[in-house]
Formats: structure tokens, C-alpha cells, sequence
């Protein structure tokens, strides 16, 4: 028999959850202070479901041989697929906006399977649904700020792009060459945008889209003199809007909204998954050892309408955190607790007929927590040792407290 988990899942250890819970005690209170409500779905979903109309590629889901009536089923690699069709099939009645939280885990086919490549993933995120403009956009942004806010991270940038005008200063080149150039942007791959046969007047297109990333001011300058159309012209113009918007709130609230450098403006940018229809945005980390997307997210303005029956369009924004990536950053800043809170009290039974007195001892103890605050007690389950074993126990679990119980129930505090 093998005992070690497949390839690419993991177990997270004492410590590991711990610090994982730290992460999420953070982000959970300002989710909800935007007036947020936790929602869990199904970690198991229709194929269909997961690939969102073909906008999530089929090989990134990991499909389960199980097959329900023979409809193919998947781990879900994400979570916004799954709230928008639980939305719009198991909340129809309710009144948009939307305003949903989870935590979770997503499962990702890795193509580095067999080597170690993971495939399980946590994730804690927003959507809102049923809103779609400027404010709604502006929300998203502000909560991540926020968010990043609360848990002490200041070192962070986010790179803001569109995917609407991004794909629509694509459209011009054809296919199969629209394709190549999008995945050498994607992938920051100048040297192919300069060598794949083009016509040097698309060339020169191509590489200007490479270019677009850089100040706010700066890029918004570059898009407006391009010839745009009305609905190119529309989106620079929220755009525009937005980081007006953003600064301003900025210079209102010191605490939760980026600096000027933070904010990074990119319609190169192109994420993964191919539901966004407005903004996108992934805020990254710059560490010394590299960029950490730390979290993504975006506008999807017709992916509620694949799931609704009547296929009626609602839009929705929303980003998620990678926690993977917030746990590494945070680790290194010396914030996230060290170890796995110590027990309190150690009840030792002084004799063998302490024993039942001992256990209710250690249940009075457990439940004196004032304000739902958690005392731990563990029982001594050695019977018959000496009192300097029962001590050098607790010193090396690093319990402060003894109790001895007697058998008419009174108990000796010790502290060691
Ligand atoms: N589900 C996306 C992030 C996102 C949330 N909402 C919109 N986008 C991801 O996993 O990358």
C-alpha cells in the first residue's frame, strides 16, 4: 500500500492551519464589513458547469471517473463559475446586488504531475453580482485594498488591464495569428511578437499592445491616440474614470487605497480564464526572489446568462485571493503565529480513584472561557507517574498549569 497522497495534493499540517486560519480570521471581518455573506459550493460540478461556455479550458479541470447519469464530472478549478450558477438556479429569488464571500479549495490540473506540481489550491474571494459600472468596479478594487490592508501587507502593486479593449485591439489580426500574438503577450514574450512572420504594419500594432503597460497617465495617453472606435472610446473612457476614482479615494483614505505607484495600468494583461468582459486586474508582490500574484479577479458580464434558464445577462465583478501566495509573503514578514496555541492546564489525577473527579475538573475549566474564548485542558493519560514526569511533560508541551485533582474533587493549581 502507498501512504502518501497523490501527486499534487497536500496536506496542511497543525502549524500550516494554523497559520492558514490566521490569514482568514484577516480577511473575513472586512468581507463582511462590505456587507458580504459566505457562500459554499459544491467542490464536485458538472464539467460543463466548470468550463463556463469553453472560457476555462477543459485540461485545466481534473474530471472524476464517476460519472452521474454519465454527465462528466470535475473538481472545480475556481469558484466564480460555481456562485454564478448557484446564483442564478438557487437564488433567483433573491435581490441583486449579490454580495457573496468564499473560502475554499480549487483543484487545477498541473502540467507538472509526477514532479510535485500542486494541484490543490485555497482560495478566498468575493463576487458581486447584478452590478455593473463604475461604482461597482471601484468596490471590488477598494475591498481588496482593503483586504491587503488588514492583513499588513503595504509592498504590493496591482496591474490593471481590460479585457474587453484588450480583446478588441486584438481583433484587427487574424486568426490563427490573433491567437499567437495574444499567448506571447500573455506571456511577456517580446522576441516572438518580433519574429513571427506578420506584416510590419501588424508588427508595429503588436508590439504597441506589448507596450501598454506602465503609469496610469502614461498608458491612457498612449490607448487615446490610437484610432478607437466608440465602444474602444467607451471603455478608455471608464477606465480613465476608474483610476480618477481610485486616486481620489486614495488621497481621502491614506489606510485602504494604494499610492500612486502602486497602481499599474496594462492592457497587455490577459489572465487565464476567458470569461472577463471589463476590467481585470492580479495584485503581485515583488519579492526578491520574484513577482507573487498574491490575487486576480475581473468583470464578467455574461457569465451569469450561460447559467440562467432564460439566458437573461446580469454582470458581476469579483476577485479572489491565492492564500498559497499570501501565506509565503506573510511568512516572510514575521506575522503569522509560529506555533499552535499551547494548552493551558494539564489535569493530572493525583490518585486512580481522582480519575472521574479529574475529568470533571478539566470540563470546568474548559467551559471558564470568558467571551467565547477558548481554554485548552488536556488530561494526563499516564496513570501511576511520578509527579516530576507529569511536570516535565507539561515544561516540554510548554504548559504553564497543573491541576492535581484529588478524589473529593478539589484540585491544586501548579505552575511550571
Ligand atoms: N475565479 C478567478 C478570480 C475571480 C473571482 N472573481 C472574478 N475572478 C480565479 O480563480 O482566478
Amino acid at each position: 500500500m502507498i501512504h502518501q497522497p497523490p501527486s499534487g495534493a497536500r496536506d496542511l499540517l497543525p502549524l500550516d492551519v494554523a497559520q492558514k486560519r490566521w490569514i482568514e480570521k484577516r480577511l473575513r471581518p472586512v468581507f463582511q464589513q462590505w456587507g458580504y455573506h459566505r457562500i459554499i459550493t459544491s467542490t464536485v460540478e458538472r464539467l460543463d458547469t466548470l468550463m463556463a461556455g469553453g472560457t476555462i479550458q477543459q485540461s485545466t479541470v481534473i474530471q472524476l471517473e464517476d460519472r452521474e447519469d454519465d454527465i462528466p464530472l470535475g473538481l472545480r478549478p475556481e469558484l466564480t463559475a460555481s456562485i454564478a450558477r448557484a446564483a442564478v438556479t438557487r437564488m433567483a429569488e433573491s435581490s441583486y446586488p449579490l454580495r457573496l464571500y468564499y473560502n475554499g479549495n480549487v483543484f487545477r490540473r498541473s502540467p507538472e504531475v509526477g514532479h510535485g506540481g500542486q494541484q490543490e489550491f485555497f482560495q478566498a474571494g468575493v463576487e458581486l453580482l447584478g452590478a455593473g459600472g463604475l461604482l461597482a468596479d471601484a468596490e471590488i478594487l477598494l475591498l481588496l485594498f482593503n483586504s491587503l490592508h488588514s492583513l499588513g501587507l503595504n509592498q504590493w502593486q496591482i496591474i490593471l488591464g481590460e479585457a474587453g479593449l484588450t480583446a478588441s485591439l486584438l481583433s484587427p489580426f487574424p486568426e490563427p495569428l490573433r491567437r499567437k500574438i495574444r499567448e506571447a503577450i500573455a506571456h511577456l514574450d517580446r522576441l516572438t511578437l518580433e519574429t513571427l512572420p506578420m506584416s510590419s504594419e501588424q508588427r508595429e500594432r503588436a508590439l504597441l499592445l506589448f507596450d501598454l503597460r506602465g503609469k496610469p497617465e502614461d498608458v491612457l495617453q498612449k490607448v487615446a491616440s490610437l484610432p478607437l472606435d466608440p465602444a474602444q472610446q467607451t471603455s478608455l473612457e471608464n477606465l480613465k474614470s476608474l483610476v480618477d476614482l481610485l486616486k481620489e479615494s486614495s488621497s481621502c483614505n491614506q489606510t485602504s487605497a494604494p499610492g500612486t505607484d502602486a497602481l499599474i495600468l496594462d492592457l497587455s494583461l490577459i489572465r487565464p480564464f476567458d470569461y472577463y468582459t471589463g476590467i481585470i486586474f492580479e495584485v503581485v508582490n515583488n519579492t526578491p526572489s520574484g513577482q507573487q500574484i498574491l490575487g486576480q479577479g475581473g468583470r464578467y458580464d455574461q457569465l451569469l446568462s450561460l447559467y440562467h434558464p432564460e439566458g437573461t445577462m446580469i454582470p458581476g465583478i469579483g476577485f479572489c485571493f491565492n492564500i498559497e501566495g499570501l501565506h509565503r509573503v506573510l511568512r516572510s514578514t514575521g506575522q503569522l503565529p509560529q506555533q499552535t496555541p499551547p494548552t493551558q492546564y494539564l489535569v493530572a489525577p493525583k490518585v486512580p480513584q481522582a480519575q472521574a473527579a479529574a475529568f470533571t475538573f478539566a470540563q470546568t475549566l474548559r467551559q471558564s472561557g470568558e467571551n467565547g474564548q477558548v481554554v485548552r485542558v488536556e488530561m494526563n493519560l499516564e496513570a501511576g507517574q511520578t509527579e516530576e514526569t507529569v511536570r516535565d511533560y507539561a515544561r516540554s508541551r510548554q504548559i504553564r498549569q497543573i491541576a492535581w485533582v484529588s478524589p473529593d474533587s478539589t484540585a491544586e493549581l501548579e505552575t511550571v
